[in-house]
């Protein structure tokens, strides 16, 4: 094994010779080595016009190219009159969406879905984030002026209501409608992940804390007919939550509870315990508050799932570092956590055996398991 300053010395070398024009020139000459210059061409422009790539995906999804597609080739004549664009305008929209595998080109200057559109166009939720990334471009307008500044003020914090609220208890219905609509119309992707990872068979209830309008309790409970539960989240969330259950018909099998997770006690009948995408949300001292808040309300051997995006993810680092990290620290609060960070704050709040699940798919979530512990002295 080397030591950490050969390492170092090994990269600086590495780095000397990558940065080297002559080295670059012979490696995309040399047949051996040309695969991996242009791949890693490819990849840093991809890094530098990443921007263009998102807003050819967000034209297509606001202008119904998608859909228009899904139900067969179209000319590029043909399909401007009904995205109300120029027939220029539609070709170089169409020639980009294919280059991007949105689209492909088809026999007789056709355009169809490509692979990456046949998902995008069945994936409402996929959508939904593409539609709310306006929001942060606004403040990814100038990310060294974001990074350089304290915490909090951009556009994204004051639409997650709760973030940095002084009283989140007193979040309006039209402050918690527009996340919680966002998070219902994701939620699919990440309850299919968590309930692939996690078999609920042996549980006869669900809380699920800070559970949104109740999309992820509705899927677990659509895969686990024998499963009641109920949704805590904030008065004016969980009103949204109660009244899904009522237009759903299962309101006899499902409730929702208005609380503040950090101080309320919370119902403590649940044997299974789900966070879904909460504790990324918020600092170290307030995830532990929560989970600590959480732990004491809760019966010793109650199975707790954290189910969120991880940091350092293989195979997802962008996922978990890049994305998620600049996300939250637009938000104003809260971090990507490792896996081992995660079951450290488990471990601290009190939780016992927390292991990572193997899971499909990384991107959406990683699930945790721990166990609540016998608090009596
Ligand atoms: C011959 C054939 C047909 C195939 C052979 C090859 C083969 C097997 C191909 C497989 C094809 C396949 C099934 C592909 C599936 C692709 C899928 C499912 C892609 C899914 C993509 C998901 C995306 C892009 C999700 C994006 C999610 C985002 C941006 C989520 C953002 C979440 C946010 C902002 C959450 C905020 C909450 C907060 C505040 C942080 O707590
Ligand atoms: C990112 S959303 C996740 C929603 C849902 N679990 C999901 O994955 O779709 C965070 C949720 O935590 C709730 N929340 C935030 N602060 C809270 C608090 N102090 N008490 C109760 N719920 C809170 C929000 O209202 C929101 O529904």
């Amino acid at each position: 094994m080397l030591s950490g300053a050969w390492r170092d010395r090994l990269h600086a070398w590495r780095n000397r010779l990558l940065a080297d024009p002559r080295f670059q020139r012979a490696a995309a000459r040399l047949p051996l080595t040309r695969p991996i210059a242009r791949r890693r061409s490819r990849e840093l422009f991809d890094l530098c016009a990443g921007f263009i790539y998102s807003q050819v995906v967000l034209a297509s999804v606001r202008l119904g190219v998608l859909d228009a597609l899904a139900e067969g080739p179209r000319r590029p004549a043909a399909l401007a009159a009904e995205l109300g664009l120029p027939e220029a305008s539609a070709e170089r929209l169409l020639a980009a969406a294919a280059a991007l595998r949105l689209l492909e080109r088809r026999s007789g200057g056709r355009y169809g879905l490509g692979d990456l559109g046949a998902v995008l166009a069945s994936s409402p939720g996929i959508r939904a984030m593409v539609e709310h990334h306006a929001v942060l471009y606004d403040d990814l307008q100038d990310p060294v002026a974001l990074l350089r500044s304290e915490r909090g003020g951009t556009a994204l914090g004051a639409y997650w209501g709760y973030a940095g609220a002084e009283a989140p208890e007193a979040l309006s219905a039209e402050q918690v409608g527009p996340y919680s609509e966002l998070m219902a119309a994701s939620q699919p992707m990440v309850a299919a992940e968590v309930l692939d990872a996690y078999s609920l068979r042996r549980h006869r209830r669900l809380m699920d804390v800070g559970g949104g309008e109740g999309a992820f309790l509705l899927a677990a409970a659509e895969r686990w007919p024998h499963l009641a539960g109920c949704v805590v989240d904030l008065p004016a969330v969980a009103e949204r939550a109660q009244a899904r259950f009522a237009e759903q018909g299962v309101a006899d099998r499902l409730t929702a509870v208005g609380a503040d997770f950090f101080r309320e006690a919370l119902p403590g009948d649940a044997d299974l315990v789900t966070l879904v995408r909460i504790l990324h949300d918020h600092d170290d001292e307030q995830a532990l508050a929560l989970l600590r808040n959480l732990h004491r309300s809760l019966r010793p051997g109650t199975t707790l799932l954290v189910a969120e995006p991880m940091a350092s993810t293989p195979g997802a680092e962008r996922v978990g570092d890049a994305y998620f990290g600049i996300y939250l620290f637009a938000m104003g609060r809260g971090r990507p956590r490792t896996a081992e960070e995660n079951q450290a704050l488990l471990r601290a709040a009190g939780f016992a055996e927390p292991r990572l699940l193997r899971g499909c798919n990384p991107l959406q979530a990683r699930v945790i398991a721990a166990k609540s512990r016998d608090q009596s002295p």
